[in-house]
């Protein structure tokens, strides 16, 4: 059953459409996750979702809502965590869940006892009566989370939970999506990080410059990549100049990757070394090694989105974990 139903969903800023026209359905209970670098259009879509934005045109349908004209009402069943906290700094962690508690409209004693749970749950119990302005960046995004679900949401919608904090909180925030999902919470959440989707999501929708261009099962992504023949091959001197002489000579072959001393190629059929090894020597070049590598996620989203890995991987690196 589907719980989220996206119909032709656009967004513009003056002159330019950041969201072009999407479809997508979320299914009643899985995690599904919004993949694509900077830009593509990721939290424009989360915010016009949970009524943060207006879209220009299309239509949503949320838990059998109208997600547009309908928001007020949705807005009770869904939990937001946006990118940055909007929570009180001046507040400290329990009282701040006791207040957005009532934002719901919960009775005294529940939002009390509710905000005692969560931040037992997640770790914050020592830490509930200092302000929030005095928690790390890992316990903010944690005390943001607990607030997106002080209402025990059907649908929670997590804007890039893992970004801009450390590996053990980005870990530990990852453990709690999987519980919440476990326990029937549908989830909705955008990343960058592809080791983020590949871990959490059940689905995955690929989004580049405004426009989904593919949403699959992460287990059907993956069954279908290692139909894919990939091998590395690393060079003792520089290969860039042999691209064009190489994709003439295998005309199966794509490039994945390929830097100085490294290449990376892909074929559907399978890969014989040797007449590589001769197009190499002939070229008067060694080859240090040779290894069959099985395609990862990333491989995946390359082929997918024609995005160099490196190219993304630098926008990763560029956001401090
Ligand atoms: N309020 C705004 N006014 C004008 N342009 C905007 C506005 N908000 C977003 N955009 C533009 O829309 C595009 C999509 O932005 P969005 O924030 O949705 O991308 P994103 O995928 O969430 O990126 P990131 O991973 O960097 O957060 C970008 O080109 C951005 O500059």
């Amino acid at each position: 059953m589907n719980i989220i139903e996206v119909k032709n969903l656009s967004k513009s800023y003056d002159n330019f459409q950041a969201v072009k026209g999407i479809n997508f359905t979320v299914e009643k209970g899985e995690v599904f996750g919004f993949l694509g670098p900077n830009g593509a259009g990721k939290t424009t879509t989360i915010n016009m979702l949970t009524g943060l934005a207006k879209p220009s045109s299309g239509e949503i349908t949320i838990a059998g809502e109208n997600g547009i004209d309908g928001i007020k009402k949705v807005q009770q069943v869904i939990g937001i965590v946006p990118d940055e906290s909007n929570l009180y700094d001046d507040m400290s962690g329990f009282d701040n869940l006791v207040f957005c508690a009532s934002l719901y409209g919960m009775k005294k004693s529940l939002r009390e006892k509710r905000a005692t749970e969560l931040l037992k749950q997640f770790s914050l119990d020592d830490t509930g009566d200092r302000p929030f302005k005095a928690y790390s960046k890992g316990m903010k995004r944690k005390l943001t989370i607990a607030a997106g679900i002080i209402h025990s949401p059907e649908i929670l919608f997590l804007d890039e939970p893992t970004t801009g904090i450390d590996v053990e909180s980005a870990r530990q925030i990852r453990r709690m999506i999987k519980e919440l999902n476990q326990k029937g919470t549908t989830i909705f959440l955008t990343t960058h990080y592809i080791e983020d989707a590949e871990r959490l999501c059940h689905r995955i929708g690929f989004i580049v410059t405004g426009n989904v261009i593919k949403v699959s099962k992460v287990e059907k992504l993956m069954r279908d990549a290692q139909q894919d023949n990939i091998v590395e091959f690393r060079t003792d001197k520089n290969n860039l100049d042999l691209k064009d002489q190489l994709l003439s000579t295998f005309p199966d072959i794509s490039i994945l990757s390929q830097s100085k001393n490294c290449i990376r190629i892909s074929s559907p059929f399978s890969i014989e070394l040797m007449p590589f090894m001769q197009f190499f020597e002939g070229l008067n070049i060694k080859i240090s090694e040779a290894k069959i590598i099985h395609p990862s996620l990333e491989e995946v989203f390359v082929k997918i989105t024609g995005i160099e890995i490196n190219k993304l991987k630098k926008e990763q690196e560029g956001q401090k974990r």
